[in-house]
C-alpha cells in the first residue's frame, strides 16, 4: 500500500487492565501522517499519544485495529521498516566522560553508519561547536539534541518525538524546535507529540488533534485555525459609529473600548473599503484568528468530551 503516508492507523484500540477495571487508552484512532514535514500529534495528557506511539514501535500490543509505516503493516513488518524509523522516546545512555563526537562515533560503528555521518548529525543538531566537549558538561537541551543526533546516524525517514521539550528551558525548547523544523525542511517526516498547543502551532505543517484516544480533527495548522471564524480588530476614531456602518452592510461588528471588532471576515481589506466609503479611516488593523487552543476547546465541546486539564 502506497498512500503517501508515513504513518497510518485505523480503528486502533488499546485498553489497559487496572486494579479498578479496564481503562481505554486508545479508542479507535485513525491517524494519517503525510510523508515529509512536521506533523503535530496533539492532545491533552492521558489522551493516548504515548500509547499510540508505543504501539507503532512494537512496544505495546494493540487490542485491535491496523497500523502501517510507509505502507508496511506493523508490527508484522517492523523488523523490515524499522531501519527507516528513529524514535526519541527515551534518552539513550551516553558515556559522560567522552565527548559528544566520541559517543556518536562509537554508536556509528556499532550500527555500521559511515564515520562522516557523525559530523553531519552534529551539524544538523547545532552541536558542532560543542561536539568535542565532554557529554557530562552538556546542558539538558544539548543532551536531548545529542539523542536526536544519535537517532539521525542511520538517516531515518521518519522521526518520532514524544513530548520532546519536557523539562527543557526556553533556550533548549527553541533549539529542539529548530532542529525539528530543519529535519522537516530536509524532507524527513517528523511526528511530534505534545499537549502544548502553542508549541505544535510553531513547528508543525500539519496536525492531528486527539482527545480520549480518538481523532478530533486533522489538517494543516493554518486551515484548522483559519476554519474557525476569523476576525479583525481595527483602530478607528469612533468605533461605535464604524460598527453601525458595518452592521448596516450586513457584517457582525461591535465597539470594544477604543477598538472596532469585526467577526467572520476572511478578507480584512473589505473592512477598510467599507469604512473608507463612509469617510472612516482605519489607522491600525490586526487579524484576530483563533489559535489552536481555542480550536481544541471547541472540538472537545463539540464532541461532548471532557477538556479539563487539556491545554496550557
Ligand atoms: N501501562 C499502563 N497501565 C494502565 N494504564 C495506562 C498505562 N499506560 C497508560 N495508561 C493510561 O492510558 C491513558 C493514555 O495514556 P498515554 O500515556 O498514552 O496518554 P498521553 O496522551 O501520552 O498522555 P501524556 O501526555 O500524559 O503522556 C491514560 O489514562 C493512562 O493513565
Amino acid at each position: 500500500m502506497d498512500d503517501g503516508l508515513a504513518v497510518r492507523t485505523r480503528a486502533l484500540r488499546k485498553t489497559y487492565r487496572t486494579p479498578r477495571g479496564t481503562r481505554v487508552a486508545v479508542a479507535g484512532l485513525d491517524l494519517s501522517v503525510p510523508a515529509g514535514g512536521v506533523h503535530g500529534f496533539l492532545g491533552p495528557n492521558g489522551s493516548g499519544k504515548t500509547t499510540s506511539i508505543r504501539m507503532l514501535l512494537g512496544l505495546v500490543r494493540p487490542d485491535s485495529g491496523t497500523m502501517h509505516l510507509y505502507g508496511e503493516p506493523v508490527p508484522e513488518r517492523l523488523p523490515h521498516v524499522m531501519r527507516r524509523i528513529g524514535a526519541i522516546v527515551e534518552s539513550p545512555k551516553f558515556f559522560p566522560a567522552f565527548s559528544g563526537r566520541k559517543n556518536l562515533s562509537l554508536l556509528a560503528e556499532a550500527i555500521g553508519a559511515p564515520r562522516t555521518r557523525v559530523g553531519e548529525v552534529l551539524e544538523l543538531t547545532a552541536l558542532h561547536d560543542r561536539g568535542d566537549d565532554r557529554f557530562a558538561s552538556y546542558s539538558l537541551g544539548m543532551k536531548q539534541r545529542l539523542a536526536v543526533a544519535a537517532t539521525l546516524l542511520k538517516s531515518p525517514d521518519l522521526l518520532i518525538f514524544d513530548e520532546p521539550t519536557n523539562g527543557l528551558d526556553p533556550a533548549g525548547i527553541r533549539e529542539i524546535r529548530q532542529t525539528m523544523r530543519d529535519l522537516g525542511r530536509e524532507g524527513r517526516t517528523v511526528l511530534v507529540s505534545s499537549h502544548i498547543l502553542a508549541e505544535v502551532e510553531q513547528v508543525a505543517d500539519t496536525v492531528s488533534i486527539v482527545g480520549q484516544g480518538r481523532l478530533l480533527a486533522e489538517g494543516r495548522v493554518a486551515d484548522l485555525i483559519g476554519a474557525q471564524a476569523a476576525g479583525v480588530r481595527a483602530t478607528v476614531p469612533d468605533p461605535a459609529l464604524a460598527a453601525a456602518v458595518l452592521e448596516a452592510q450586513g457584517l457582525s461588528a461591535r465597539a470594544d473600548g477604543a477598538h472596532l471588532l469585526v467577526d467572520g471576515v476572511q478578507d480584512a481589506s473589505e473592512v477598510t473599503r467599507l469604512l473608507g466609503g463612509h469617510d472612516i479611516w482605519v489607522s491600525e488593523l490586526t487579524r484576530t484568528g483563533q489559535d489552536l487552543e481555542s480550536v481544541f476547546l471547541e472540538l472537545t465541546a463539540e464532541k461532548g468530551l471532557e477538556a479539563t486539564g487539556a491545554v496550557r
